[in-house]
């Protein structure tokens, strides 16, 4: 595969932006979206090359401690978006619109959208939704907000959807691709889909002119996002079948924390070299 340009950290764009997405879509390339919602995690994944920082809604399981991502709040959303902007220099700063925030109408999804931009310095979001949500799509466009559709598993419709399943299967992937479609023309520079199958997720990338991110959706996606505590082995429950571990964090921060308690009790912490003997 010939070098690529928008996933290129030392030749490629200084600052990923819409059009550099759009760029990856036509020139074949793939880009990578990892979610973050503190400022260190957020600079380690920017200076690794990741081309877009998803500050999620599911900080709501992995940062408060909350079962699903429907109580999270704006003004939560705003510090971790925050903490994630002061953190990145080149990836594309991206903070989901959360429960809540945006379905009443346009006018509710523009004043989200323009909270977490100017509040919390996002450069786009992220909305979960169908083709109902054509017209948010195109307020917030209007305002000057690049906008992701979110579509396929949208966790904050679970109850609706009946719990965590896969959507798009069979006759359906025509009702998605509609969505999909629906989402592009309303002006959202890219769709996400959540836990779709493969060959359903190719389907509507085809179909679309927009770049896709996917999670659960298979390669054929441009892009790709994962939870980091997950895909770093930060949690101690089990993930989903698409998380790849790429670290087992949680026993490493286990085994360091329990070696610091030990020396405390053993009084081998601190020792000569980390204290003040003047
Ligand atoms: N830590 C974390 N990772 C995520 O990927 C994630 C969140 N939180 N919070 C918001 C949404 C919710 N998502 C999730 C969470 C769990 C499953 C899950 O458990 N999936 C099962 C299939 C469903 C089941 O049988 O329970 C799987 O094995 O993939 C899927 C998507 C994706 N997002
Ligand atoms: C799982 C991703 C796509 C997300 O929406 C989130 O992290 O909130
Ligand atoms: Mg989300």
């Amino acid at each position: 595969m010939p070098q690529p340009y928008v996933a290129n950290p030392e030749k490629g764009p200084s600052r990923i932006r819409v059009h550099h997405l759009q760029q990856a879509k036509e020139q074949g390339e793939k880009f990578a979206m990892l979610t973050a919602y503190d400022v260190m995690m957020a600079e380690i994944f920017d200076e690794a090359g990741i081309e877009i920082l998803l500050v999620g809604d599911s900080a709501a399981n992995t940062v408060i401690g909350y079962e699903s991502t429907l109580p999270i709040s704006i003004d939560e959303m705003i510090i971790f978006t925050k903490a994630v902007a002061n953190g990145s220099k080149r990836a594309m700063v991206v903070a989901d619109l959360p429960f809540g925030s945006y379905e009443q109408s346009p006018a509710q999804a523009v004043d989200t959208a323009v909270r977490l931009m100017k509040e919390g310095h996002a450069h786009a979001v992220k909305m979960e939704g169908t083709a109902a949500y054509a017209d948010h799509v195109r307020a917030m466009v209007l305002a000057g907000v690049p906008v992701i559709g979110h579509i396929g598993f949208t966790p904050q419709s679970e109850h609706a959807l009946g719990g965590y399943r896969i959507q798009g299967r069979g006759d359906a992937v025509e009702g998605m691709k509609a969505d999909a479609l629906a989402l592009q023309d309303a002006g959202a520079f890219c769709i996400l889909m959540e836990m779709v199958p493969s060959p359903a997720a190719k389907l509507i990338d085809e179909a679309l002119v927009v770049p896709t991110i996917g999670i659960g959706a298979g390669a054929s996606t441009t892009g790709q996002v994962l939870v980091w505590q997950d895909m770093l082995g930060l949690g101690g429950r089990r993930t989903p079948k698409f998380v790849k571990k790429y670290a087992d964090l949680r026993t490493t921060v286990s085994e360091a924390v329990s070696a610091y308690h030990q020396d405390v009790l053993a009084g081998t912490f601190p020792s000569a070299e980390y204290e003040f003997d003047k």
